[in-house]
């Protein structure tokens, strides 16, 4: 698929002097959903209020289906949705007439039947003549997309769409999301919450104080948990594997009193039987036998703590 988004060293100071961006560099292919993890105060929304147009870029280049964010304001933001993080809808306007009035504002000409579809798909179509200050809470977040969506954009983006929701939300919002996603909408979301990355995106962006840290298939990433290490604690300390062990994927401790051992859990033989006795036929006494996993929390944490080291 093509690169529906190019952003290159996309830097960001506010007045003052703070550097929000620090040179983000990132491409985003048609119909993929990525999610940015980060911390409070990373530069998520910064991010996305500058691909928006709603803050002006210090530095760097960004282009939306061809088109500069800067040179070509109008068409580039034309083909971008935003889901701000705040619900800032007009309480007493009906559901129907919030989101043409958003159509109208891209100068789009009207169409009840595009409006009706994104209704409808949202599962608002029955509340289109409710005044806002009726529905829900999920609802009002539903309306919010609807807006996003009411001039038929070909990038969306969410920002934290399931911040302070429950569970019950949170899923229906995944549920939304996919469905998007399978009309062709590329989807760019920022979440605090690592289930949620990990639930429906395909790539997982991480980013702290500005810098975009990581960038990777989520399937990569999950491989990554997968992979779990085995540390078999020795009763003398060794100097270096036996040779008879030196076909396994073993690594000696920096004291020598462990031999670790990474296995994937995903995989139909792990090799612990083979090793554990191979390891007494080496002559080794065993100590004790620990097992350790990475998991994307401890992957998001390390990085997060680099960047800020
Ligand atoms: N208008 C502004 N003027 C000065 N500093 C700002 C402005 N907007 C944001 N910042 C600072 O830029 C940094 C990045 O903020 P941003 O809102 O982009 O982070 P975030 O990753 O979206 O955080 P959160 O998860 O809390 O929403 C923060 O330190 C913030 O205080």
């Amino acid at each position: 698929m093509a690169d529906i988004l190019k952003i290159e060293d996309l830097r960001k100071s506010y007045a003052g002097g703070f550097e929000a961006l620090k040179g983000v560099s990132l491409r985003i292919r048609e119909g993929e959903i990525l999610a940015l993890l980060g911390p409070n105060g990373a530069g998520k929304t910064t991010l996305i209020s500058t691909i928006c147009g709603i803050t002006t870029p210090t530095g760097g280049h960004v282009e939306v289906g061809g088109h500069d964010i800067l040179k070509d304001y109008r068409a580039a933001r034309s083909m971008i949705g935003l889901v701000p993080q705040e619900i800032n809808l007009e309480p007493f306007e009906k559901v129907i007439n919030t989101v043409r009035f958003s159509r109208g504002l891209f100068g789009k000409p009207a169409d009840d039947a595009a409006l009706e579809r994104i209704l409808r798909q949202l599962s608002l179509w029955d509340k289109k003549d409710s005044q806002i200050r009726a529905l829900s809470g999920g609802m009002k977040r539903r309306v919010l997309i609807a807006k996003a969506l009411s001039h038929e954009p070909r990038v969306l983006f969410l920002d934290e769409p399931t911040a302070g929701v429950d569970v019950e939300l949170r899923k229906d919002m995944w549920q939304i999301v996919a469905g998007l996603k399978a009309d062709g909408v590329t989807i760019i979301l920022t979440t605090h919450y690592i289930e949620e990355a990990e639930a429906i995106a395909d790539r997982i962006g991480v980013i702290a104080k500005g810098e975009l840290l990581l960038v990777e298939e989520k399937d990569k990433l999950m491989a990554r948990m997968g992979k779990k290490e085995l540390e078999v604690q020795l009763s003398e300390p060794i100097s270096s594997v036996p040779a008879s062990l030196q076909s396994q994927a073993l690594r000696l401790s920096a004291d020598g009193s462990a031999l670790i051992y990474t296995y994937d859990t995903n995989a139909e033989r792990t090799g612990i039987t083979k090793l554990l006795s191979e390891v007494a036929a080496a002559g080794l006494v065993l100590r004790d036998v620990v097992t350790r996993q990475s998991s994307l929390e401890d992957i998001f944490v390390d990085l997060v703590q680099e960047g800020a080291a």
